[in-house]
């Protein structure tokens, strides 16, 4: 093949995105594959190879997408951090965000299950990891899928860090939104996490009791610090719904989430009734954001989609 075929045939299978030399017996092309997800990128370099005939050399690159990270924090453990940013990833790519999902919980990796990707181990390629897909359209990485199932995880501060950045520096392709599932407390892994990837916002997430809320200060002390903003506080386990008589109680108090996010001077973005669908749901792996009719995510969603639109500032 001569210079023009080769070109030809580049372009026949690649468009704009292929500029080709000619570098003494074979050919050089650079393939920009810009916004183009993991599969279509492999594809195309495929075929690019195929069409630049036997011992091209291609290079393949992208630009950086301009991604923002939203961080789902609480001050303590089992606050339903990570049932929320499940549902929270969801609902924002119903809001038309390209979203992936990060399960940054060192200390309770939730999301294969919760997102239905159990067992699932992710590839790597470079040595960087490409995220596993869900059946609900967003991609994720989770320390869960990276250890032995069932392992207890004893991490130093420096090793989880270090771990935590393969998940956040993988191959998230055109995801313009990642959901950063953060592990509870407020301890040195979080502190070099938010340090290092500067989220655009966090959201942080307690239940209603004086005990819970006095945790979630500090986490939100702790993104004050660091300089990030806070998009909201949400109230998780709020009220509770009798499945059989219908009477609402709250076993831990009420508007007690909304008032402190009144004394901190954060937005309240929302309340997530105690229901028992809502833990069977995400035993089962169906997230209720997933269903159209879902009331309570949905909306959590449109307000931090709609921070992010507006007010959001730090993108990265
Ligand atoms: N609003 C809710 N109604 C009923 N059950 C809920 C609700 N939110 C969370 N749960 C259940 O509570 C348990 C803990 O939730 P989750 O794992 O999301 O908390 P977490 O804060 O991420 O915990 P950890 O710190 O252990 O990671 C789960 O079994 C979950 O299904």
């Amino acid at each position: 093949m001569d210079e023009n075929e080769i070109k030809q045939a580049v372009a026949a299978v690649a468009g704009a995105r292929a500029t080709v030399r000619i570098e003494g017996d074979r050919a050089g092309v650079v393939l920009d594959a810009t916004g183009l997800d993991a599969k279509a990128r492999d594809a195309m370099e495929a075929a690019v190879r195929m069409a630049a005939g036997p011992g091209a050399r291609v290079v393949v690159t992208a630009e950086r997408a301009n991604r923002r990270l939203i961080a789902v924090a609480s001050g303590k453990g089992g606050v339903g951090k990570s049932t929320l940013a499940a549902n929270l990833a969801i609902a924002l790519s119903h809001e038309g965000r390209r979203v992936g999902l990060v399960d940054a919980d060192i200390y309770g990796p939730s999301q294969p299950r919760l997102m239905a990707a159990e067992g699932q181990r992710p590839q790597a390629k470079d040595k960087v990891l490409i995220p596993v897909p869900t059946p609900y359209g967003v991609p994720m990485l989770s320390m869960g899928q990276l250890i032995e199932p069932g392992k207890a995880i004893a991490w130093r501060g420096p090793m989880a860090a270090g771990a935590l950045g393969q998940l956040v520096e993988a191959d998230w392709g055109a995801a313009d939104t990642l959901v950063l599932d953060l592990p509870p407390g407020t301890g040195d892994v979080q502190l070099t996490m938010i340090q290092k990837y500067r989220p655009a916002g966090a959201v942080i997430v307690s239940t209603p009791q004086d005990l819970a809320l006095i945790d979630a200060t500090r986490a939100i002390d702790l993104f004050n610090k660091a300089g990030i903003p806070i998009i909201g506080l949400v109230e998780n386990m709020a009220g509770y719904a009798c499945p059989h008589c219908g009477e609402v109680s709250d076993p831990f108090g009420q508007g007690g989430a909304e008032a402190a996010a009144r004394d901190l001077g954060v937005p309240f973005l929302g309340r997530v009734p105690l229901a028992i669908d809502i833990r069977t749901a995400s035993d089962a792996g169906v997230p209720p954001a997933t269903d159209p009719a879902d009331t309570v995510f949905r909306p959590l969603a449109r307000a931090v989609a709609g921070w992010l639109e507006t007010g959001g500032a730090g993108a990265r």
